[in-house]
């Protein structure tokens, strides 16, 4: 049986077929052309809470890695930018590719990053992630660019928790992670309506998508490439390209928070 992944035949190109949203009108990701953006002086800057004691754990889940927050009080959460109300922080996670001149799922006038950081958060006005995701305004999530530099200290304790979950299905602890260390000086940001990036690729995310990349070394990149798609005891394979390309605009305005 093959579930949906990132091979030559479960991949992206093949996801309509079982999740016809695919095609729909407010797909993600999407290339980020700044010239056509539209300055909205309306958007407020974002404000970002993390309470770092809500990291509850980091897990390889097949199609990345993810670090999860508990999310049963507004102490971790996303307000303004974009969106009104308060959103809680439910998960983090990367996609990446096999090599550094790809990996990002957005890209910026249609140049690939090596990496991209998803920060998921839902809309509390629902009762929980399940149902926020399948709400038009359910779901916000910050988009971070990794361009290869200098080695980043603040991913490194993520990267070295990745030894021990590098197959499919493995967790371990990780406690006491500030993701707000994870973001760049600038919050400048553009916006749009979009999806999930992965199946079921719900139309329920508001997309913050940050100007400014944080850096990551090669190595760094070698320790994400480290992670298998599979699970012990399967044939090995590496977790790279676990990235969805960019996907028709269909009409949207991307919106920026700056000039
Ligand atoms: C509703 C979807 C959810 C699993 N997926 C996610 O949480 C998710 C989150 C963010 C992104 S991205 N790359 O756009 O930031 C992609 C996927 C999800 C949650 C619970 C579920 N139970 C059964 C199926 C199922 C699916
Ligand atoms: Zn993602």
């Amino acid at each position: 049986s093959h579930g949906w992944g990132y091979g030559p035949n479960n991949g992206p190109e093949s996801w309509a077929g079982e999740f016809s949203i695919a095609d729909g009108p407010r797909q993600s990701p999407i290339n980020i052309i700044p010239s056509q953006a539209q300055y909205d002086a309306s958007l407020k800057p974002l404000k970002l809470k993390y309470d770092p004691s809500n990291s509850n754990g980091i897990l390889n889940n097949g199609h990345s890695f993810q670090v999860d927050y508990v999310d049963d009080g507004n102490t971790s959460m996303l307000t303004a930018g974009p969106i009104s109300g308060i959103y809680r922080l439910r998960q983090f996670h990367f996609h990446w590719g096999a090599s550094d001149d790809r990996g990002s799922e957005h890209t910026v006038n249609g140049i690939k990053f090596p990496c991209e950081l998803h920060l998921v958060h839902w809309n509390t006005k629902y009762a929980s992630f399940g149902e926020a995701a399948g709400q038009p305004d359910g779901l916000a999530v910050v988009g971070v660019f990794l361009k290869i530099g200098a080695a980043n200290p603040r991913l490194q304790n993520v990267l070295d928790a990745l030894n021990a979950i590098t197959f499919k299905g493995k967790q371990n602890n990780f406690a006491n992670f500030d993701p707000k260390t994870l973001l760049p000086v600038s919050l400048d940001y553009w916006t749009y309506d979009g999806s999930l990036t992965t199946p079921p690729l719900l139309e329920s995310v508001t997309w913050i998508v940050l100007k400014e990349p944080i850096s990551v070394s090669p190595a760094q990149m070698a320790k994400f490439r480290s992670l298998l798609f599979t699970g012990e005891g399967e044939a090995p394979c590496c977790m790279v390209d676990n990235y969805r390309p960019p996907q028709p605009l269909k009409g949207r305005i991307i919106r920026s928070s700056f000039k």
